[in-house]
């Protein structure tokens, strides 16, 4: 199962998701950099998280405009998995490829730490391995992951089951509406979300809950 990796400026989870990647697929992903303008044949491209651009004008705003993005959205038209974690997600938002905006936390602080995620849509390719409903634990660290979208858009992100993780047991760290921590597009093709999975996948992370989520993806068998 081959996989790609986004490189920008200001990314620093880069190597994260680069080892993820290579420890659960077996085989260490493609990297490509913000001016290239076409990705390889692959079944999955992740964008990391950090701080692309600095977060400049808005988190995700300046690395959306990037020549990589348009290859990322051609990508996503014809069906390839897309996941953005944490300044992924935001890139994904900014780039009109998920709907809504990530505002800055309602804390006014950065929050890094453990929360909880209840696994809401277990019937996506990402949350397959996944039961409905299980509680799994992840990292977060962000100051912009409070999710919002106008009633009309979070109506159809709900009913249409367009809402894939939610912070749970009172874990929501930055105010999301509906506690939303992770939405998938409507051909349930790309998916953001803002906690970082690839952080806990193996013993030495203190657990690998974060590990199915990717499994999913490039549809190994746990
Ligand atoms: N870890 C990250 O990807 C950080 C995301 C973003 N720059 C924020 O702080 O909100």
């Amino acid at each position: 199962m081959k996989s790609a990796v986004v490189l920008l400026p200001g990314l620093n989870r880069d190597r994260d998701m680069i080892a993820a990647l290579t420890k659960i697929s077996g085989k260490p992903p493609v990297t490509v950099w913000q001016t290239d303008t076409e990705i390889p044949d692959v079944d999955l491209i992740a964008i990391p998280g950090g701080f692309s651009f600095g977060d400049y004008l808005r988190c995700g705003a300046i690395a959306a405009r990037m020549p990589v993005m348009r290859a990322v959205a051609e990508k996503a038209a014809k069906g390839v998995a897309v996941i953005g974690v944490c300044n992924g997600f935001q890139i994904l938002v900014e780039a009109g490829l998920l709907p809504g905006a990530l505002m800055r936390n309602t804390s006014l602080k950065f929050v890094c730490r453990q929360i909880k995620l209840e696994v809401t849509n277990a019937n996506t390719m990402f949350t397959r391995r996944y039961q409905p409903g299980q509680i799994i634990r992840s990292p977060v660290a962000h100051h912009d992951g409070n999710y919002f979208a106008d009633a009309e858009t979070l109506a159809r992100l709900e009913g249409e089951g367009q809402v894939v993780f939610r912070y749970a047991e009172g874990t929501n760290p930055n105010g999301s509406i509906n506690d939303i921590a992770g939405i998938i597009n409507e051909q349930g093709n790309v998916l953001g979300l803002m906690p970082h999975p690839e952080n806990l996948i193996e013993a030495a992370h203190g657990g690998s809950d974060g590990r199915a989520l990717f499994e999913g993806a490039l549809g190994i068998a746990a």
